[in-house]
């Protein structure tokens, strides 16, 4: 069995009250064509509240952009899993490359990150671990080496019953907000990669990890890289902010397992 379609909102640093409005809106009115795919909404964490009150139904999930790995205390400006928790959140990606290139999270912070969350209270949140290469990276071949490391380090801590709690984000850095998508091919070849290393490491349940893919991902292209057999979904940035576009990425991801 194919893990079931996950469609990922990544609003980044833009959105407002209103756009949470008109996205919930047009979530709402769909619900009827959107059965198959699970949807999570990763808003600036200031709109996460404002999330929590337009969503009232079970197939939408509320996200958070990235997360301090520490409980409380002295760290200003971040977030915390019970806070995040407390405003709605019950996913967090981790290792957004932006996060990783202008935020200094390093494979080290990106790995504490991960084990933050699958040792807060059992199962409550899951993670979207996002990996990808930089352009010269795979220029220079190094696309499969980049992302085998990646995983290699976050996951290092986790066990095969945690695994459940995971989701793999593919984001090649030279396609995210460039227009630049990866090809279906390209896209599935780092997937297959993915789901074999995972199998390898964890065993046969990890055969129902999502594997996402993100890079500007549109209602244009979305069903083609979709029907590739190991992209599972998306993980969107710009087109999920257009109501419109972002239902139509829904609906591709749903069309798949209709
Ligand atoms: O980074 C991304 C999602 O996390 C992808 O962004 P775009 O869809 O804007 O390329």
């Amino acid at each position: 069995m194919q893990p079931s379609p996950l469609v990922i909102a990544n609003w980044k640093m833009n959105g407002n009250r209103q756009l949470v409005q008109q996205l919930a809106k047009v979530l709402r009115e769909s619900q009827a064509d959107l059965t198959e795919v699970a949807v999570v909404v990763c808003p600036p964490a200031v709109l996460l509240p404002a999330w929590q009150q337009e969503v009232f139904y079970d197939a939408i999930h509320l996200g958070a952009q990235d997360l301090n790995e520490h409980a409380s205390g002295a760290h200003t400006g971040e977030h915390s899993l019970a806070l995040l928790h407390e405003a709605g959140a019950d996913y967090a990606l981790i290792g957004h490359s932006e996060r990783r290139q202008f935020y200094g999270d390093s494979g080290q912070r990106v790995q504490a990150k991960v084990d933050a969350v699958l040792s807060y209270q059992e199962h409550l949140f899951k993670l979207v671990l996002c990996v990808g290469e930089h352009e010269q990276e795979r220029d220079a071949g190094r696309t499969i080496e980049v992302v085998q490391q990646q995983l290699e380090e976050a996951l290092q801590n986790v066990s095969a019953a945690q695994i459940a709690q995971v989701v793999v984000a593919y984001e090649p850095v030279w396609a995210i907000g460039t227009g630049k998508t990866a090809t279906p091919a390209q896209a599935q070849e780092v997937h297959a990669f993915i789901r074999q290393w995972l199998v390898q490491r964890f065993g046969a349940a990890a055969q129902q990890i999502p594997l996402l893919y993100g890079g500007s991902v549109k209602a244009d292209n979305a069903a083609t890289l979709f029907a590739e057999a190991d992209i599972d979904g998306g993980l969107i940035g710009g087109a999920s902010l257009e109501a419109q576009a972002f239902l139509e990425i829904c609906r591709a991801a749903q069309a798949q397992r209709g």
